[in-house]
């Protein structure tokens, strides 16, 4: 969503010529008198009048942005619902979400739009010649201005198309060894941690987004960092978040959450390029294989090398010896913007997925039973690493992970802005440039035409039921250009997670009275942080 500097920032609108000119006559007069020793006008009258004037531009701006959208017919002066956004509320954003299709509000001087069902939020993902991702503009402070998220068209598409070869079935499959290391030593922790407090219950939010970092990190650099290394990224990961919220100073100013943001994200960016270049060093030695998505990038431009240079040499090369994508050398730093950027996009909605996934299978003993069979009968041996093949076959695991995602998108908006005025033929209505408009997924995934019962959480709709056919319902990722790269990724892993910890662990939760209500921060969790307990499951 919007930052405040967005609102201060956003470009003038397109009030009538007529509105302009009254204002500037209005203007001119009353500053003449002001200037005028002889006039009995007061410092304070002119203050005034140009007050009211701005307060009248404002509403009139309002106004001429909102047409026929459902929204406030009068806007609070200038501010708009600001402190509202300070606190973001999910009951407040669910009523505007079902007030209308298209509807709208006005905070600061920034016109947003909100498209709240499945085919307004459809429309605006699929029209990249109207609107292109927006984010908060101390995100290009934190993650570069030259960083590929911010490319757009072709450009963006070609850059895009390079990195598809890190989410193949085959890369998936090597980084399988690592992310289970990974859950082993975190999942011991928390049996630790658990012991440790003789049985309390304690809110495990923040540990499960410290092993969602530490699991990132390994997938996307590997062995390259230490434990203590991610440790660190993982601890201080929730600045770059704050930094990023909808409401924060624009200027990084010392000791403001944007400036520990931005501190805590030169850091990611350092630590990265130095896994970098380690992970180019390691890939040139002969035998050498790729465990992380560094290393897969990193051998794929070595590829383009080779055959650049056969080609170079005039050899005449077979066709099925060209690498799948021919790649540009990137940079360390190029590499480590590019990784961030997963981490960024991965970090807050998979944490947000797996806090969800451990409230449910806690409160609902049936499910996890059923969990727990599927993974015994595929893996009765505990200590059997866990190949792709045997996860792919995890039927019921992988219809609870889709169930989580559709019934808590952890994404319930994503904001874009509008690069030329856009019409909406449908609603009537044409978004003007600038503007922002934010479609959001709640609703899709909560269709009753196409999940039965949706605020039920029923895994066998994947399984029996017509859940998998309801495609274009199916917005936990988006779709369009921007589509979520590492999708089948982070599908995956939580099935890895789930069953992993089923296998071998218990985990209780407290329910509280907040337990079923959402938090906002970027993404959703459980009000009361989820309160858990860990300990060993009988017989592992
Ligand atoms: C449950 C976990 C996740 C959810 C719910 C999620 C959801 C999303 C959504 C809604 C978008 C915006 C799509 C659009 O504008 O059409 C997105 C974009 C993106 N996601 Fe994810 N994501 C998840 C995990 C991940 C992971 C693990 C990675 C990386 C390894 C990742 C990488 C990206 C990237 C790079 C983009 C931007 C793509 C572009 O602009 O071309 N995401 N994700």
């Amino acid at each position: 969503m919007a930052s405040v500097m967005e609102a201060f920032n956003a470009s003038s609108t397109a009030i009538p010529n007529t509105i302009h000119a009254t204002i500037a006559s209005a203007n001119t007069g009353i500053l003449s008198k002001a200037f005028d020793n002889a006039s009995p006008v007061s410092w304070f009258g002119v203050f005034l009048t140009l007050f009211l004037t701005a307060v009248v531009y404002d509403q009139m701006s309002y106004w001429s942005h909102k047409g026929p959208l459902v929204g406030d017919s009068w806007k609070i002066p200038f501010v708009g619902p600001f402190f509202d956004s300070v606190k973001p509320s999910f009951d407040k954003y669910y009523i505007k979400w079902t007030s209308g299709p298209l509807s709208c509000v006005s905070v600061f001087h920034k016109f947003v739009i909100i498209a709240a069902t499945r085919d307004t939020a459809r429309k605006v993902f699929n029209s990249p010649m109207y609107v292109k991702p927006c984010v908060v503009d101390v995100a290009h402070k934190l993650l570069r201005p030259e960083n590929w998220v911010f490319l757009d068209g072709k450009e963006h598409v070609e850059y895009r198309k390079g990195l598809n070869g890190l989410f193949t079935r085959n890369a998936l499959e090597t980084y399988l060894p690592g992310q289970q290391e990974v859950y082993a030593e975190y999942f011991e922790d928390f049996l630790r941690e658990s012991q440790n407090a003789n049985g309390e219950p304690k809110p495990w939010v923040y540990n499960l987004r410290e092993l969602m970092c530490a699991v990132s990190c390994r997938t996307f650099v590997g062995h390259y960092m230490s434990r203590e290394g991610v440790k660190a990224i993982a601890d201080d990961y929730y600045l770059i978040t704050a930094a990023l919220e909808l409401v924060n100073f624009p200027i990084i100013l010392p000791f403001t959450k944007t400036w520990y943001g931005k501190k805590c994200a030169d850091k990611v960016l350092e630590a990265f390029a130095n896994c970098a270049a380690k992970a180019r060093v390691r890939m040139r030695q002969k035998g050498a294989e790729p465990e992380c998505i560094m290393d897969r990038w990193i051998v794929q431009m070595l590829d383009s090398d080779r055959y650049r240079a056969r080609i170079a040499k005039g050899e005449k090369v077979p066709d099925e010896e060209k690498p799948a994508m021919l790649l540009r050398n990137f940079s360390d730093l190029e590499i480590s913007m590019t990784v961030f950027t997963f981490l960024f996009a991965s970090q807050d909605a998979t944490s947000s997925a797996c806090s969800w996934m451990l409230q449910i299978c806690a409160d609902r003993p049936d499910i996890l039973q059923k969990v727990r069979e599927e993974g015994d009968r595929l893996r009765p041996d505990h200590n059997q690493e866990v190949s792709l093949e045997i996860l792919e076959k995890m039927e019921y695991t992988r219809a609870v992970v889709k169930e989580t995602l559709r019934y808590r998108p952890p994404v319930i908006m994503v904001p874009y802005v509008v690069k030329k005025d856009f019409p909406i033929p449908e609603s009537n209505y044409v978004a003007k440039k600038g503007s922002m408009i934010v479609p959001s997924t709640w609703l899709s995934l909560h269709d009753p035409e196409a999940y039965e019962r949706p605020d039920e959480f029923e895994p066998m709709r994947w399984i029996t039921g017509n859940a998998e056919e309801q495609g274009k319902n199916w917005l936990v990722f988006g779709t369009g250009p921007h589509y979520c790269l590492g999708q089948t990724y982070a599908t995956l892993n939580l099935m890895l997670m789930l069953h992993k910890l089923s296998a071998q662990y218990e985990w209780k939760h407290t329910i509280t009275p907040t337990s079923e209500e959402i938090r906002v921060f970027a993404t959703i969790f459980p009000m009361d942080d989820l309160l858990l307990t860990f300990s060993r499951r009988e017989g592992a």
